[in-house]
Protein backbone atom coordinates (compact mmCIF):
# COMPACT_ATOMS: atom_id res chain seq x y z
CA UNK A 1 0.00 0.00 0.00
CA UNK A 2 1.25 3.38 -1.16
CA UNK A 3 0.71 6.31 1.01
CA UNK A 4 0.59 9.57 -0.23
CA UNK A 5 -0.17 12.90 1.96
CA UNK A 6 -2.38 15.13 0.55
CA UNK A 7 -2.19 18.90 1.59
CA UNK A 8 -5.17 20.86 1.95
CA UNK A 9 -6.17 24.22 3.42
CA UNK A 10 -9.26 23.58 6.38
CA UNK A 11 -12.14 25.36 4.98
CA UNK A 12 -15.64 23.67 4.48
CA UNK A 13 -14.78 23.91 0.50
CA UNK A 14 -10.90 22.98 0.28
CA UNK A 15 -11.53 19.85 2.72
CA UNK A 16 -14.52 18.85 -0.03
CA UNK A 17 -12.22 19.04 -2.94
CA UNK A 18 -9.52 17.19 -1.08
CA UNK A 19 -12.31 14.36 -0.42
CA UNK A 20 -12.91 14.18 -3.71
CA UNK A 21 -9.24 13.84 -4.94
CA UNK A 22 -8.90 11.16 -2.81
CA UNK A 23 -12.23 9.51 -3.83
CA UNK A 24 -10.78 9.60 -7.26
CA UNK A 25 -7.47 8.42 -6.55
CA UNK A 26 -8.81 5.23 -4.65
CA UNK A 27 -11.39 4.72 -6.99
CA UNK A 28 -8.29 4.35 -10.04
CA UNK A 29 -5.84 2.98 -7.54
CA UNK A 30 -6.28 -0.07 -5.19
CA UNK A 31 -2.71 0.05 -3.68
CA UNK A 32 -3.19 3.86 -2.64
CA UNK A 33 -3.83 5.21 0.60
CA UNK A 34 -4.50 9.18 0.68
CA UNK A 35 -3.91 11.01 4.05
CA UNK A 36 -5.20 14.21 4.14
CA UNK A 37 -3.26 17.24 6.06
CA UNK A 38 -4.87 20.64 6.61
CA UNK A 39 -2.48 23.27 6.74
CA UNK A 40 -3.30 26.73 7.62
CA UNK A 41 -2.29 29.42 5.07
CA UNK A 42 -1.65 32.85 5.83
CA UNK A 43 -5.53 33.96 3.93
CA UNK A 44 -6.59 31.86 6.51
CA UNK A 45 -5.33 33.69 9.51
CA UNK A 46 -5.45 37.65 8.05
CA UNK A 47 -9.18 37.86 8.43
CA UNK A 48 -8.98 40.95 9.45
CA UNK A 49 -7.56 42.22 5.81
CA UNK A 50 -9.87 42.80 2.77
CA UNK A 51 -9.22 39.54 0.87
CA UNK A 52 -8.46 42.30 -2.50
CA UNK A 53 -5.30 42.49 -0.83
CA UNK A 54 -4.23 38.80 -0.33
CA UNK A 55 -5.94 36.88 -3.51
CA UNK A 56 -4.04 36.07 -6.26
CA UNK A 57 -0.44 36.03 -4.76
CA UNK A 58 0.34 33.17 -2.82
CA UNK A 59 -1.97 33.77 -0.05
CA UNK A 60 -3.85 30.71 -0.18
CA UNK A 61 -0.88 28.32 -1.18
CA UNK A 62 2.92 29.34 0.06
CA UNK A 63 2.24 27.07 3.17
CA UNK A 64 0.88 24.19 1.60
CA UNK A 65 3.87 24.83 -1.62
CA UNK A 66 6.59 24.64 1.48
CA UNK A 67 5.36 21.22 2.44
CA UNK A 68 5.38 20.07 -0.27
CA UNK A 69 8.94 21.11 -1.89
CA UNK A 70 10.17 20.21 1.79
CA UNK A 71 8.43 16.96 1.51
CA UNK A 72 5.89 16.67 4.66
CA UNK A 73 3.22 16.32 2.00
CA UNK A 74 3.11 14.67 -1.84
CA UNK A 75 0.52 16.74 -3.30
CA UNK A 76 -1.29 19.70 -2.61
CA UNK A 77 -5.51 20.48 -3.70
CA UNK A 78 -6.09 24.01 -4.42
CA UNK A 79 -8.53 26.00 -5.74
CA UNK A 80 -6.88 26.55 -9.16
CA UNK A 81 -7.96 30.69 -9.30
CA UNK A 82 -5.65 31.31 -5.91
CA UNK A 83 -2.31 29.80 -7.64
CA UNK A 84 -0.36 32.50 -8.38
CA UNK A 85 0.35 31.62 -12.40
CA UNK A 86 4.12 31.81 -11.89
CA UNK A 87 5.00 28.54 -10.83
CA UNK A 88 7.38 28.27 -7.54
CA UNK A 89 10.50 26.76 -8.96
CA UNK A 90 9.97 23.12 -8.22
CA UNK A 91 6.45 22.92 -8.97
CA UNK A 92 4.21 21.88 -11.61
CA UNK A 93 0.58 21.36 -11.76
CA UNK A 94 0.17 17.53 -12.30
CA UNK A 95 -3.45 17.14 -12.93
CA UNK A 96 -6.43 19.99 -13.40
CA UNK A 97 -9.65 18.11 -12.64
CA UNK A 98 -13.00 18.92 -14.63
CA UNK A 99 -14.53 22.03 -14.11
CA UNK A 100 -17.37 23.05 -11.46
CA UNK A 101 -20.12 26.19 -12.44
CA UNK A 102 -17.47 28.85 -13.73
CA UNK A 103 -19.66 31.66 -13.09
CA UNK A 104 -20.50 34.13 -10.06
CA UNK A 105 -23.30 33.32 -8.11
CA UNK A 106 -25.81 36.50 -6.69
CA UNK A 107 -27.27 35.32 -3.65
CA UNK A 108 -29.83 37.96 -2.87
CA UNK A 109 -32.67 38.43 0.17
CA UNK A 110 -34.78 39.54 -1.99
CA UNK A 111 -35.79 39.45 -5.73
CA UNK A 112 -33.38 37.37 -8.30
CA UNK A 113 -30.99 38.95 -10.43
CA UNK A 114 -28.75 42.26 -10.36
CA UNK A 115 -31.33 44.32 -11.96
CA UNK A 116 -33.39 43.48 -9.39
CA UNK A 117 -31.93 45.05 -6.54
CA UNK A 118 -32.88 48.20 -5.19
CA UNK A 119 -31.13 51.88 -5.37
CA UNK A 120 -28.64 52.04 -2.73
CA UNK A 121 -29.10 48.02 -2.09
CA UNK A 122 -25.89 46.51 -0.29
CA UNK A 123 -23.49 44.00 -2.70
CA UNK A 124 -20.87 42.09 0.22
CA UNK A 125 -17.59 41.00 -1.78
CA UNK A 126 -14.01 41.57 -1.18
CA UNK A 127 -13.05 40.73 -4.90
CA UNK A 128 -11.61 43.91 -7.21
CA UNK A 129 -13.41 42.33 -10.03
CA UNK A 130 -16.55 41.71 -9.01
CA UNK A 131 -16.22 45.15 -7.65
CA UNK A 132 -14.83 47.10 -10.50
CA UNK A 133 -17.53 45.03 -13.01
CA UNK A 134 -20.44 45.62 -10.25
CA UNK A 135 -20.22 49.30 -10.49
CA UNK A 136 -19.38 49.48 -14.26
CA UNK A 137 -23.07 47.66 -14.88
CA UNK A 138 -24.80 48.60 -11.82
CA UNK A 139 -23.42 51.60 -10.66
CA UNK A 140 -26.48 52.32 -8.18
CA UNK A 141 -25.19 49.31 -6.31
CA UNK A 142 -23.36 49.99 -3.27
CA UNK A 143 -20.02 47.20 -2.74
CA UNK A 144 -19.68 46.63 0.64
CA UNK A 145 -16.13 44.23 1.78
CA UNK A 146 -17.48 40.70 2.81
CA UNK A 147 -14.51 38.19 3.88
CA UNK A 148 -14.03 34.18 5.35
CA UNK A 149 -15.21 31.36 3.98
CA UNK A 150 -18.49 30.86 2.47
CA UNK A 151 -20.69 29.75 5.37
CA UNK A 152 -19.13 32.64 7.03
CA UNK A 153 -20.51 35.20 4.60
CA UNK A 154 -23.86 33.61 4.11
CA UNK A 155 -24.13 34.57 7.53
CA UNK A 156 -23.46 38.19 6.96
CA UNK A 157 -26.29 37.86 4.36
CA UNK A 158 -28.57 36.24 7.10
CA UNK A 159 -28.03 38.33 9.72
CA UNK A 160 -29.32 41.48 7.44
CA UNK A 161 -25.55 42.83 7.45
CA UNK A 162 -25.34 43.07 3.33
CA UNK A 163 -28.30 42.66 1.15
CA UNK A 164 -26.61 40.39 -1.28
CA UNK A 165 -23.01 38.43 -1.42
CA UNK A 166 -21.65 37.57 -5.31
CA UNK A 167 -19.32 34.45 -4.34
CA UNK A 168 -18.43 31.58 -7.14
CA UNK A 169 -21.12 29.22 -8.13
CA UNK A 170 -18.49 26.16 -7.88
CA UNK A 171 -17.74 26.45 -4.08
CA UNK A 172 -22.00 27.09 -3.45
CA UNK A 173 -22.71 23.95 -5.50
CA UNK A 174 -19.94 21.97 -4.16
CA UNK A 175 -20.99 22.49 -0.30
CA UNK A 176 -24.76 21.68 -2.14
CA UNK A 177 -25.36 25.40 -1.29
CA UNK A 178 -26.89 25.76 -4.77
CA UNK A 179 -30.24 26.35 -3.63
CA UNK A 180 -29.18 29.45 -2.17
CA UNK A 181 -28.14 31.03 -5.27
CA UNK A 182 -30.61 33.55 -6.87
CA UNK A 183 -29.03 34.66 -10.28
CA UNK A 184 -26.17 32.83 -12.18
CA UNK A 185 -24.17 35.70 -14.13
CA UNK A 186 -23.87 35.47 -17.33
CA UNK A 187 -20.37 34.77 -18.11
CA UNK A 188 -20.04 36.96 -21.26
CA UNK A 189 -20.32 40.39 -19.05
CA UNK A 190 -20.20 39.29 -15.74
CA UNK A 191 -16.66 37.29 -16.84
CA UNK A 192 -15.80 34.85 -14.28
CA UNK A 193 -11.71 35.38 -12.65
CA UNK A 194 -9.56 32.79 -14.90
CA UNK A 195 -9.54 29.16 -13.59
CA UNK A 196 -12.97 29.99 -11.65
CA UNK A 197 -14.01 26.43 -10.65
CA UNK A 198 -11.34 24.56 -11.63
CA UNK A 199 -9.35 22.17 -8.76
CA UNK A 200 -5.83 21.52 -9.93
CA UNK A 201 -3.67 19.07 -8.35
CA UNK A 202 0.20 20.16 -7.90
CA UNK A 203 3.12 18.44 -7.26
CA UNK A 204 6.88 18.46 -6.95
CA UNK A 205 8.14 18.67 -10.79
CA UNK A 206 10.41 15.72 -10.18
CA UNK A 207 8.23 13.17 -8.40
CA UNK A 208 7.52 11.00 -11.12
CA UNK A 209 5.68 8.23 -9.46
CA UNK A 210 2.94 10.37 -8.05
CA UNK A 211 3.01 12.39 -11.67
CA UNK A 212 1.74 9.42 -12.71
CA UNK A 213 -0.69 8.16 -10.55
CA UNK A 214 -2.72 11.17 -10.56
CA UNK A 215 -2.88 11.58 -14.40
CA UNK A 216 -5.95 9.74 -14.67
CA UNK A 217 -7.36 12.55 -12.82
CA UNK A 218 -6.68 15.27 -15.52
CA UNK A 219 -9.39 16.73 -17.82
CA UNK A 220 -8.46 18.00 -21.12
CA UNK A 221 -10.86 20.49 -21.82
CA UNK A 222 -10.71 22.33 -18.40
CA UNK A 223 -6.77 22.35 -18.63
CA UNK A 224 -6.63 23.83 -22.03
CA UNK A 225 -9.26 26.35 -21.17
CA UNK A 226 -7.64 27.47 -17.93
CA UNK A 227 -4.21 27.64 -19.77
CA UNK A 228 -5.76 30.17 -21.71
CA UNK A 229 -6.97 32.10 -18.79
CA UNK A 230 -3.78 31.83 -17.04
CA UNK A 231 -2.03 33.34 -20.03
CA UNK A 232 -4.05 35.94 -20.47
CA UNK A 233 -3.91 36.69 -16.86
CA UNK A 234 -0.08 36.47 -16.72
CA UNK A 235 0.57 39.10 -19.88
CA UNK A 236 -1.98 41.50 -18.33
CA UNK A 237 -0.89 41.14 -14.64
CA UNK A 238 2.61 42.15 -13.74
CA UNK A 239 2.17 40.70 -10.17
CA UNK A 240 -0.47 42.83 -8.86
CA UNK A 241 -4.30 41.73 -8.23
CA UNK A 242 -6.20 43.43 -10.55
CA UNK A 243 -9.79 43.70 -11.52
CA UNK A 244 -9.88 41.23 -14.79
CA UNK A 245 -12.27 38.44 -15.52
CA UNK A 246 -11.23 35.80 -18.31
CA UNK A 247 -13.17 32.68 -19.52
CA UNK A 248 -13.06 29.69 -21.96
CA UNK A 249 -15.07 27.40 -23.67
CA UNK A 250 -13.35 24.24 -25.47
CA UNK A 251 -15.87 23.08 -28.09
CA UNK A 252 -13.96 20.08 -29.92
CA UNK A 253 -11.23 21.40 -32.01
CA UNK A 254 -11.38 24.78 -31.80
CA UNK A 255 -11.91 27.51 -28.26
CA UNK A 256 -13.21 30.70 -27.40
CA UNK A 257 -11.60 33.06 -25.04
CA UNK A 258 -13.89 36.09 -23.81
CA UNK A 259 -11.88 38.97 -21.19
CA UNK A 260 -12.91 41.49 -19.35
CA UNK A 261 -10.81 44.29 -17.82
CA UNK A 262 -11.92 47.32 -15.64
CA UNK A 263 -10.86 50.40 -13.51
CA UNK A 264 -12.25 49.86 -10.11
CA UNK A 265 -14.36 52.38 -9.81
CA UNK A 266 -16.39 51.01 -13.28
CA UNK A 267 -15.74 54.11 -15.25
CA UNK A 268 -13.11 52.60 -17.95
CA UNK A 269 -13.13 49.12 -18.97
CA UNK A 270 -12.41 46.80 -22.34
CA UNK A 271 -14.04 43.86 -23.12
CA UNK A 272 -13.12 41.43 -25.73
CA UNK A 273 -13.62 37.19 -27.21
CA UNK A 274 -11.30 35.66 -29.83
CA UNK A 275 -11.57 31.82 -31.25
CA UNK A 276 -8.97 29.90 -32.40
CA UNK A 277 -7.71 26.48 -32.31
CA UNK A 278 -8.02 24.39 -29.03
CA UNK A 279 -4.11 22.85 -29.21
CA UNK A 280 -2.61 26.28 -28.61
CA UNK A 281 -4.24 27.89 -25.22
CA UNK A 282 -1.44 30.06 -24.51
CA UNK A 283 -1.67 31.73 -28.64
CA UNK A 284 -5.41 32.39 -28.21
CA UNK A 285 -4.54 33.61 -24.08
CA UNK A 286 -1.59 35.79 -24.98
CA UNK A 287 -3.25 37.22 -28.48
CA UNK A 288 -6.41 38.53 -26.94
CA UNK A 289 -4.33 39.70 -24.14
CA UNK A 290 -2.31 41.80 -26.83
CA UNK A 291 -5.44 43.07 -28.66
CA UNK A 292 -7.26 44.24 -25.57
CA UNK A 293 -3.81 46.22 -24.66
CA UNK A 294 -3.90 47.66 -27.54
CA UNK A 295 -7.77 48.86 -26.54
CA UNK A 296 -6.45 50.37 -22.99
CA UNK A 297 -6.23 47.52 -20.88
CA UNK A 298 -2.71 48.27 -19.74
CA UNK A 299 -3.18 51.74 -18.98
CA UNK A 300 -6.22 51.36 -16.86
CA UNK A 301 -4.15 48.38 -15.28
CA UNK A 302 -1.43 50.67 -14.66
CA UNK A 303 -3.81 53.55 -12.28
CA UNK A 304 -3.78 50.18 -9.66
CA UNK A 305 -0.66 50.28 -8.92
CA UNK A 306 1.39 52.29 -6.62
CA UNK A 307 3.94 54.30 -8.44
N1 LIG B 1 -10.49 33.42 -3.30
C1 LIG B 1 -11.41 32.63 -2.58
C2 LIG B 1 -11.97 31.52 -3.38
N2 LIG B 1 -11.18 30.65 -4.03
C3 LIG B 1 -11.97 29.75 -4.70
C4 LIG B 1 -13.29 30.06 -4.41
C5 LIG B 1 -14.49 29.37 -4.91
C6 LIG B 1 -14.28 28.16 -5.77
C7 LIG B 1 -13.67 28.41 -7.13
O1 LIG B 1 -13.74 29.51 -7.67
O2 LIG B 1 -13.12 27.44 -7.67
C8 LIG B 1 -13.30 31.18 -3.56
C9 LIG B 1 -14.47 31.86 -2.99
C10 LIG B 1 -15.29 32.64 -3.99
O3 LIG B 1 -14.76 33.23 -4.92
O4 LIG B 1 -16.53 32.68 -3.82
Amino acid sequence: MTVLRLGTRGSRLALWQAHWVQRLLASVHRDVRVEIVPIETDGDRRTEAALSTLSGSAFFTKEIEGALLEGSIDLAVHSLKDVATEAPEGLILGAVLERADPRDALVARDGHGLADLGEGARVGTSSLRRKAFLRADHPGLVTRDVRGNVPTRLGILDRGDTDALLLACAGLDRLELGARITSRLDPERFVPAPAQGAVAVQIRADDAAVRSRIAPLEHGPTRRAVDAERTFLNVLEGGCQVPLGAFAQVEGDSMRLVARVASLDGGRGVRGALSGPSDDPDALGRTLARRLIDEGAADILAELRPS
